[in-house]
């Protein structure tokens, strides 16, 4: 049961310039108003709750404080966004969030001015918010750039990067160190572990503190003025922080939900000729929701809830989920193979690696939000003779793309990339579509490319990789379940380079890639209903290809299609160029490649965005159909067979 929150003060609040209406002292009701809001909005659509309910204060000073949209408020990975949405005109829409045609679930520059950049994948803010900061001083416009980040991914090079380069900026560039002590799981590594540190070594900063570096507005970075107060010698005895070495001025730790603190402080740095600078403001991942805060996650992701309970909609028992049947699977592999370890960029239970962790934890490593660290860490463990498994998202794997090329398959080094949520992913969009990596990495020298067509083959293909020391190879599989075929006792090492003929037929042949088997199946019944006799086969592979099944195929069929979850430039390209190196459509071969569309497709259920993309069975026999009307000459010729 879900009910609308009593908001009179949100009710008046569309836009930020309706906030800033409000009187300082009513600010606590309001942020308690948008608050339950959230939580009863996320009820409905499911989505990320910890992290938004984390930063509803932040979000509500800083468009108190801050001149919103002018000033540019850039949210890193756009997750926590839901309670930005509600106070930048979006109040209307909240509940079509991560909805075919409704609201993203990350910020984006086409859905409001308000969000002046996208984000989705971690720690782009300061990079962003750092151009909008010197465009703005260099076209001598008013107007400031604020970045809030999470302590998760400040886990990031890229972060450092930014950070590196963010004096030239002045006063114009805010960071806003969101700290939770939380990734999606707990945080990782040595920052983690200092910024815990700092924020135990000193206590939250008073106002009266902070009011009086401000007036006397520091000369030098806060620390070295601060080191001649007691407090700062108690509670700074590594010298000055992180942030301030590397040119900036540090406020905090600062009470990340107070807001008679968070509204002075960010007006003093709003005023302030010096910058750029940090605030670290302490927060609550899933604050003010019992059971949010309870979990150990903090409802990081969540599926529809009851608002009173918090019980989360159960999805029906189903297959189990590719990411657990990896995870395991490499787990037992693991009892006997000591060279076999585990890698995941700050994704532990997505990828199934905390499977593996459970039984061999001393051969799990979890490197934080630094998927191009994780992977040249990966090619090091291979170089000295170790099994390593990077498991990464797709998406998040385009991150470390040169690392790929440069450290692992120019070397040629054998590490193994377990490539989760390939294909369309539902409602995380665009952003988290893993529609590339087929296209490229089947295109590096050195690499074997793999495709589970269900979870019986991840199976084979994860000890199929664990075996494979010849050089990289990847295996890829969609996100959530799998078709509910049982999974093998014993896993089968599969030949490299072979594809398996799944039906036979003779007038149509499907070749497909990864899990459109299903589909390809159900389109070779309906042609055979309609007299067309169709092979389907599982390629298994986009590099190596099976040239020799392929050839065979190629000539022996009237009509082939290839498909795959992935875009243009993959498998379907590999076997297009086979068969024109080799002639065969000069021999007026029907081929026709079917893969998804150049475009990037917006958040939906993932069937809705396969129609979508025109990659079910309907349209596998619209395409066959399609081909046997045209004529040589590529002229549709009506009245054709079929
Ligand atoms: C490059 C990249 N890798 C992984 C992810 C997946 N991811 C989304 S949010 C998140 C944790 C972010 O932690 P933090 O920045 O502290 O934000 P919080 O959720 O704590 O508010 C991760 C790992 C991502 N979005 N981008
Ligand atoms: C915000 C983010 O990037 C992650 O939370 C991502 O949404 C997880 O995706 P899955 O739900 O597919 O694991
Ligand atoms: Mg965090």
């Amino acid at each position: 049961m879900t009910d609308v929150p009593h908001t009179p003060l949100l009710d008046t609040v569309d836009v930020p310039a309706d906030l800033r209406k409000l009187k300082p002292e009513q600010l606590r009701s309001f942020a308690d108003e948008l608050r339950a809001e959230m939580i009863s909005a996320v009820g409905t659509t499911g989505g990320h709750l910890g992290s938004g309910l984390g930063v509803v204060e932040l979000t509500v000073a800083i468009h108190y404080v801050f001149d919103t949209p002018r000033d540019k408020l850039v949210w890193d990975v756009g997750h926590q966004c839901y309670p930005h949405k509600i106070i930048t005109g979006r109040r209307d829409r909240i509940r079509t969030l991560r909805q075919g045609g409704g609201l993203s679930g990350f910020t984006k520059r086409s859905e409001s001015e308000y969000d002046p950049f996208g984000a989705a994948h971690s720690s782009t803010s300061i990079s962003a918010a750092l151009g909008f900061a010197i465009a703005s001083k260099l076209k001598d416009e008013p107007g400031r750039a604020i970045a809030v980040i999470g302590d998760g991914s400040m886990s990031a090079g890229m972060a450092y990067e930014a950070m590196n380069n963010a004096q030239q900026a002045g006063n114009r560039l805010i960071v806003i160190l969101n700290d939770n002590d939380m990734s999606i799981a707990p945080p990782v590594g040595g920052l983690s572990a200092y910024l815990a540190r700092l924020v135990s070594s000193r206590p939250f900063l008073e106002l009266r503190e902070i009011a009086r570096r401000f007036a006397r507005k520091l000369p030098e970075p806060l620390h070295k003025a601060a080191r001649r107060t007691d407090e700062f010698a108690r509670g700074m005895a590594m010298g000055g922080t992180l942030f301030e070495e590397l040119g900036f001025y540090y406020v905090g730790p600062i009470d990340g939900h107070n807001l008679d603190h968070l509204i002075p402080v960010l007006e003093n740095v709003r005023d302030s000729e010096h910058g750029p600078v940090l605030i670290h403001a302490v927060t609550k991942k899933g604050k003010g929701y019992a059971p949010a805060e309870a979990a150990a996650d903090k409802y990081h992701g969540v599926q529809k809830f009851d608002v009173i309970t918090g019980e989360q909609a159960k999805s029906p028992p189903g297959p189990p989920a590719y990411q657990n049947v990896f995870g395991e699977t490499l787990a037992k592999l693991a009892q006997t193979d000591k060279r076999i370890v585990a890698i995941t960029a700050a994704m532990p239970s997505g990828t199934g690696v905390d499977k593996f962790a459970k039984l061999h934890p001393e051969r799990t490593f979890d490197v934080g939000i630094a998927e191009q660290h994780a992977v040249t860490f990966a090619a090091g463990l291979a170089a000295q003779g170790m099994r390593p498994f990077a498991a990464i998202y797709s998406t998040f794997l385009q991150r470390a793309y040169d690392q790929v090329v440069h450290d692992v398959a120019i070397q040629n080094l054998p590490v193994r990339f377990a490539i989760d949520r390939a294909g369309l992913v539902g409602a995380d969009g665009a952003t988290h579509a893993g529609s590339f990596d087929i296209t490229y990495l089947a295109t590096l020298p050195n690499m074997v490319v793999m495709a589970a067509a269900d979870e019986a083959e991840l199976v084979h293909m994860t000890y199929t990789a664990a075996e494979y020391d010849d050089g990289p190879i990847a295996f890829r599989y969609p996100r959530g379940g799998g078709t509910g075929v049982s999974l093998p006792e014993v896993p089968q090492k599969l030949e490299i380079g072979k594809g398996r003929v799944v039906r036979h037929g003779k007038a149509v042949a499907i070749l497909s890639l990864g899990t459109r088997l299903a589909e390809a199946l159900k389109a070779a019944d309906t042609l055979e209903a309609r007299g067309l006799s169709t092979s389907v086969i599982d390629l298994r592979y986009a590099k190596p290809l099976d040239e020799e099944l392929i050839r065979k195929t190629l000539a022996s069929h009237e009509i082939c299609v290839t498909i795959e979850e992935g875009s243009i430039g993959g498998l379907g390209a590999h076997v297009l160029t086979l068969a024109s190196d080799e002639g065969l459509i000069d021999a007026g071969l029907k081929l026709r490649t079917m893969r998804l569309p150049d475009i990037f497709q917006d958040q939906d259920k993932p069937e809705a965005q396969y129609e979508a993309a025109g990659l079910n069975a309907p349209q596998i026999v619209d395409t066959v159909l399609k081909a046997l009307r045209h004529n040589s000459a590529g002229v549709e010729e009506a009245g054709a067979r079929a």
